[in-house]
């Protein structure tokens, strides 16, 4: 039987490769990043899978691909497949779930205690050498806010969202409210978990966290109106899209206010431009998009990604198609 002919957009681990390879006829953008559009287009042609991880998956793409059955992204965030172009053209998508959702969860929580305790400003201030006597012991310019047992909303309580809740709740004590569009009842029962609607939980939060994956209806999910609804204590914490939040309105919500600080993995333009009035906050904690990234996740999601694939391709029915492809496999 004739292997298919697997196109690769990035470099992977090396063991990953050769797990591929078993299976399929590979080739694979060789170079640093992942491959330009351009270069993306001309080499799918023949190919019938794709592994990738961010690249745009639209009607244009498929147009260069007539053979193209599966692509398989190594992320769980599967935002740039385009999922009408994907469904007429019966071209299957597939994500990684679950095996990042404790590295992630680690990261928004750092970004909790980074942003209230000041970690990335403090730092800074102490390698600038203005650290001066007496100041952290007797002055009040070095205080935070708590994280324990303040109250935490959840928004978007799914995979990822209860990583954060058992550390919040079990390991920091914090009080939980959590909104979604449907109830999580063993959520509620595990972490005492009260369910309420957004209003209510940017109300009453001291932390409120997004974790909503993007889509047509959660861009600009968090905008002005909400962040007018916050405590001026508040913190807000992005790990799921730069585009869930209105960036401007985050902007003049921190700049004016009302709230106090923000930690944020993600950006409404990734690499952040250089001119955006977030990186001059010092009450802004600003990351990389990095909420995955440690060298053990990277290559979990990598081997899930590629396994994906393979099943997809063979003709077994694959575990981890995106949910709004499922009909596809009937
Ligand atoms: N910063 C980073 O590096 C990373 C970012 N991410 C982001 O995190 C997202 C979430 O991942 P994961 O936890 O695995 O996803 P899940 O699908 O498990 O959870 C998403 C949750 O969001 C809720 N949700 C979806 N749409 C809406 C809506 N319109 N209003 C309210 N709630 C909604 C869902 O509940 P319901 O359907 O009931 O509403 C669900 O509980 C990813 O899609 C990705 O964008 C993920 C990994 C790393
Ligand atoms: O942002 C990362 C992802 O896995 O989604």
């Amino acid at each position: 039987m004739s292997r298919p002919k697997v196109y690769i957009t990035k470099p992977i681990p090396a063991e990953v490769r050769a797990y591929l390879d078993q299976h399929c006829d590979c080739t694979q953008w060789e170079e640093a990043g992942v491959a330009p559009r351009e270069r993306l287009l001309e080499a799918i042609q023949d190919v019938e899978g794709l592994l990738t991880h961010g690249s745009l998956v639209d009607d244009e793409l498929l147009g260069h691909a007539p053979k193209l059955r599966a692509v398989s992204t190594i992320s769980v965030g599967y935002n740039h497949f385009d999922l009408d172009a994907m469904r007429s053209r019966e071209v299957i998508g597939l994500h990684t779930p679950y095996v990042l959702d404790d590295t992630v969860a680690d990261l928004v929580l750092a970004l909790m205690l980074s942003a209230s305790r000041r970690i990335a400003e403090l730092d800074a201030l102490v390698k600038a050498g203005k650290w001066q006597k007496g100041s952290s012991t007797n002055e009040q310019e070095h205080f935070g806010m708590d994280v324990h047992h303040a109250k935490l909303g959840i928004i978007g309580m799914g995979r990822i969202g209860d990583a954060i809740a058992k550390r919040a709740v079990h390991g920091f004590g914090m009080e939980l409210r959590y909104y979604n569009r449907s109830r999580r009842p063993e959520a509620e029962e595990r972490y005492g978990a009260q369910y309420c609607d957004l209003e209510e939980l940017l109300r009453e939060s001291d932390f409120v966290v997004l974790m909503t994956p993007l889509t047509p209806k959660t861009v600009h999910y968090i905008r002005k109106e909400h962040f007018e609804l916050m405590k001026p204590t508040a913190f807000f914490i992005n790990a799921s899209r730069g585009q869930t939040v209105d960036e401007a309105a985050m902007i003049e919500a921190l700049q004016s206010g009302k709230i106090r600080g923000a930690g944020l993995d993600v950006f409404d333009v990734e690499p952040v431009q250089p001119d955006n009035p977030l990186l001059k906050m010092p009450n802004v904690v600003t990351l990389p998009h990095i909420g995955s990234a440690t060298a053990q996740t990277r290559f979990d999601m990598a081997m899930l990604a590629a396994r994906n694939l393979v099943e997809a391709l063979n003709g077994s029915r694959p575990q981890h198609v995106v949910k709004e492809l499922q009909s596809l496999l009937n």
